[in-house]
């Protein structure tokens, strides 16, 4: 069913409540990556350039006793959203309350306000993360209409976003959400193929979902990362110490057998860095995956691997990146990351999709941002969506 997007709401004079993801990373109360309030900018400048009045909320990590509550306030964030839209962004530190409330009673047109972390309100019977229906009710009755941009947490089923679309009388989507729907659903849902999906991360159990639903759409499926030394133990090799799930062997050898059947090329590594020690700094070496001795662990995938992924790339039309290949936090471990995220960013004719996570983070740190079609703001989310699940806090907004 299609929903409401912004454009579908007048907005003018109205008190918008916007759901965003502002949950960025923040070290010493400075914010080391901003890409998520970059991203809701459009949405934001709208709604005040067309006269709305904007009450912003976000969470920001997980809140479980009062002590967090000095990490996680967004304070920080309101200041830095102030710079970005470059107009005056009031900081309320309450997530209810007289303050609050007056605060938006004094809002002008094309004015906006932040609101402190939803996830505040976790201190009190996990009243946010519950979706309690009080709280969603409360929230939705300090606004006119309710515009849901958090990509990023509409997997989840909160107050902040499925009780407050659940209990006002028009919401939409935003721009940003409207963006990664429109990039991660037509990938996986109507994509122009050749459709290839590269696969990584750290553990298969995380990515079941992804590869089984991968595997009835994609034409070609390939796996790095740690994930595919369960794979190659599917396939009966040895794995030396690297990454193992043993309880995910069998998975993995059905995996294999199902992408025969359904005629999806499914792509593993034949060669692979393995080394000594989990560190930088430690002996390593490039060996065939045949060739995996007791004792080694592989943290990459090789020189031979990059050449056959980035061959398997070619001609793609669409290609859906999620997951590194190997432990490319440690340089002498970043290679093959380095190198599929070259060859998917060469491909000129393709769409080419990064899931969030741990490779748009990647992506974006070798300066590759420009080169991508779409890189997510969502980690889980992207992952839950390209598993075919339905995302709440999408669901929830009202129909077209
Ligand atoms: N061969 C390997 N051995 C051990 N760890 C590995 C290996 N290859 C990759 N990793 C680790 O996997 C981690 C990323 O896995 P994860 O499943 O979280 O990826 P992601 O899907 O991109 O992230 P997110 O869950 O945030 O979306 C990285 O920290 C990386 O170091
Ligand atoms: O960073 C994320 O994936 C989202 O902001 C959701 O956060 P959560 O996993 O704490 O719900």
């Amino acid at each position: 069913m299609a929903k409401k997007t912004l454009k579908d709401l007048d907005v003018k004079g109205k008190k918008v409540l916007v759901r965003v993801d502002f949950n960025v990373p923040i070290k010493d109360g400075v914010i080391t990556n901003d890409n998520r309030i970059t991203a809701a900018i459009p949405t934001l400048k709208y709604i005040l350039e067309n006269g709305g009045k904007v009450i912003a909320f976000s969470h920001l990590g997980k809140v479980k006793e009062e002590a967090d509550k000095a990490s996680k306030t967004l304070a920080p964030v309101a200041k830095r959203l102030e710079e970005l839209l470059g107009k005056p962004v009031k900081f309320v530190p309450e997530t209810r309350g007289a303050a609050l409330e007056s605060a938006v009673a004094e809002l002008k047109d094309g004015e906006i306000l932040m609101f402190e972390n939803t996830r505040f309100e976790d201190l009190d019977g996990k009243k946010e993360s519950k979706n309690d229906p009080e709280l969603g009710k409360y929230w939705a009755s300090l606004g006119d209409v309710f515009v849901n941009d958090a990509f990023g947490t509409a997997h989840r089923a909160h107050a902040s976003n499925v009780g407050i679309a659940s209990n006002i009388k028009e919401s939409a989507v935003g721009f940003l959400v409207e963006k990664e729907i429109k990039f991660i659903g037509g990938a996986v849902d109507n994509p122009e193929r050749p459709l290839v999906a590269i696969l990584g991360g750290a553990k298969v159990s995380d990515k079941i979902g992804v590869i089984e639903n991968l595997l009835d759409k994609a034409d070609k499926v390939i796996i790095g990362g740690g994930m595919m030394f369960t794979f190659l133990k599917a396939e009966g090799k040895n794995t030396g110490s690297s990454l193992l799930e043993a309880d995910k062997v069998e998975l993995a050898a059905s995996l294999i057998k199902k992408a025969k059947e359904k005629n999806v090329e499914l792509l593993l590594p034949i060669d692979t860095v393995v080394a000594k020690e989990f560190k930088n700094d430690t002996e390593f070496k490039t060996v065939s995956v045949d060739a995996i001795e007791d004792g080694w662990m592989g943290l990459d995938i090789g020189e031979a691997s990059i050449k056959l992924f980035s061959d398997a790339l070619v001609g793609a039309k669409t290609v859906v990146w999620n997951g590194p290949m190997g432990v490319f936090e440690m340089e002498n471990f970043a290679k093959g990351t380095i190198g599929v995220c070259k060859a998917i960013a060469e491909l000129s004719e393709a769409k080419t999709i990064i899931g969030g996570g741990d490779s748009a983070a990647a992506a974006i740190q070798l300066g590759f941002a420009d080169k991508f079609s779409h890189i997510s703001t969502g980690g889980g989310a992207s992952l839950e969506y390209l598993e075919g699940k339905v995302l709440p806090g999408v669901d929830a907004i009202s129909n077209k």
